[in-house]
């Protein structure tokens, strides 16, 4: 691992505790966290996520872990995708069922992207998991974000109908994670064995 600690970087609270939780089973991974509100630019979910790296790390001068969530729609050509937490604040769960309305196909999927920045002016690397679903009236009692809204394909269920080990188990976090897991890992065995 490099000298100086990675730093992941985000304003959600809920997406802290989840990263925490899946990073602490299996190859331990350190990371910090910093609660830094990055702007965010227009564009597709990797040019978001390459900037709000860059970002993170030229702010804090180290290397950055930096996550984008996007809730892409099927029949909405993948909108709202990496806007979706304004359509969600705008709209509420109501709202964003009521977008898919006059079509009878609710498919969604749940990108996440997360951004590797080794430091200031670096290259930025990024990683993807995806999961599958469909949009539904909201059920389960969860308090993150859509989690009421999507059904998980194949479950039956919500993420908010999950507890959080069958979530992190399947979810579009994990999926990156274990992506993030493998790189840090080989990058860190590349150090070592440089030294
Ligand atoms: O500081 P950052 O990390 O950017 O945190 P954020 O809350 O702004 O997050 P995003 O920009 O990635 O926006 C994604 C939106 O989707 C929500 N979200 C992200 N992951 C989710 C998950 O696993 N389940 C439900 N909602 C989620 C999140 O609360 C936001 O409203
Ligand atoms: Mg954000």
């Amino acid at each position: 691992m490099s000298s100086k600690p990675l730093v992941f970087v985000t304003g959600n609270a809920n997406k802290l505790k989840e990263v925490k939780a899946i990073l602490s089973k299996g190859h331990p991974i350190e990371i910090e966290s910093r609660d830094l509100d990055l702007p965010e630019i227009q564009g597709t979910p990797p040019q978001i996520a390459t900037a709000k790296a860059h970002s993170a790390s030229t702010h804090l001068s180290c290397p950055t872990l930096t996550e984008d969530t996007a809730l892409c729609f099927t029949a909405l050509h993948d909108l709202p995708g990496p806007y979706i937490k304004h359509f969600l604040q705008a709209l509420g769960h109501t709202g964003l069922n009521t977008l898919l309305s006059g079509f009878e196909d609710k498919r969604a999927y749940a990108l996440c992207t997360f951004a590797y920045c080794p430091g200031p002016g670096e290259e930025v690397v990024l990683f993807e998991g995806r999961t599958e679903g469909r949009i539904v009236p909201a059920r389960g009692g969860g308090t993150f974000g859509w989690d009421p809204i999507f059904e998980v394909e194949g479950t039956g269920k919500t993420y908010a109908e999950m507890d959080i080990e069958e979530k992190n188990a399947l979810s579009h976090r994990y999926k990156a994670l274990a992506k993030v897991r493998e790189y840090l890992i080989s990058l860190d065995e590349k150090k070592k064995a440089e030294s």
